[in-house]
């Protein structure tokens, strides 16, 4: 697995660094309120259990899956909503946790069901951002770390489903999809 890794982009110390930095800013912006916090399935559930220790206001959680890219490096384009919410949003502040806003699509889409649901506001943390592939207009209110157009895995981030358990991030080697 660590075979496949051209270069390792945030190893597992500035990742956490990086984490306890974001938990403490939106504690600091949540004072005196209780936060409702949507893991953004699979991607985000590394980012999200390690987020949540750092956030010192009171929070539920829950998890939604959402899927566009399947096996490939390129989104489909199509969100498509595999598990949905529990319970209603109405009246919530919502933080939706996501791993990587690359063309944005999928945040879009969801920013605009949950806002649909009469939340009181939804915001977003982002834990990687690549600005430079969106095709619709989005900037998280949270961002760990603006990156390249490379693609990136580990730390919950997959390449065809592998490559998640990684504790670091980093770049494929272009021969592993040359493989596939
Ligand atoms: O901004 P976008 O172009 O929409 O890309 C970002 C989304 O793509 C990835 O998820 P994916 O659909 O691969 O599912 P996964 O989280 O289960 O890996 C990633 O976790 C984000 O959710
Ligand atoms: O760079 C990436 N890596 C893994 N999954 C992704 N989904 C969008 N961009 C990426
Ligand atoms: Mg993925």
């Amino acid at each position: 697995m660590h075979n496949d890794i051209k270069e390792v982009l945030y190893t597992e110390q500035q990742l956490e660094q990086k984490v306890q930095e974001l938990g403490r800013k939106i504690s600091e912006d949540y004072q005196g309120r209780n936060l409702f916090v949507i893991c953004v399935l699979k991607g985000a559930f590394i980012f999200m259990a390690d987020l949540v220790k750092h956030i010192t206001v009171p929070l539920e959680l829950d998890f939604m899956a959402v899927s566009s890219y399947g096996q490939s490096t390129k989104s489909s384009g199509v969100v498509k909503i595999i598990k949905d919410l529990d319970v209603p949003l109405e009246g919530r502040d919502v933080l939706i946790v996501e791993d990587i806003i690359d063309s944005g699509l999928t945040l879009s889409y969801l920013i605009d069901i949950l806002e649909r649901r009469n939340a009181h506001s939804v915001s977003v943390v982002a834990l990687f951002d690549k600005p430079a592939r969106r095709t619709v207009e989005l900037t998280p209110d949270y961002t760990g770390f603006t990156l390249p157009d490379e693609f990136i895995v580990g730390y919950g981030l997959d390449y065809a489903e592998k490559y998640r358990n990684l504790p670091y991030v980093g770049i494929l080697k272009e021969e592993v999809y040359s493989k596939a």
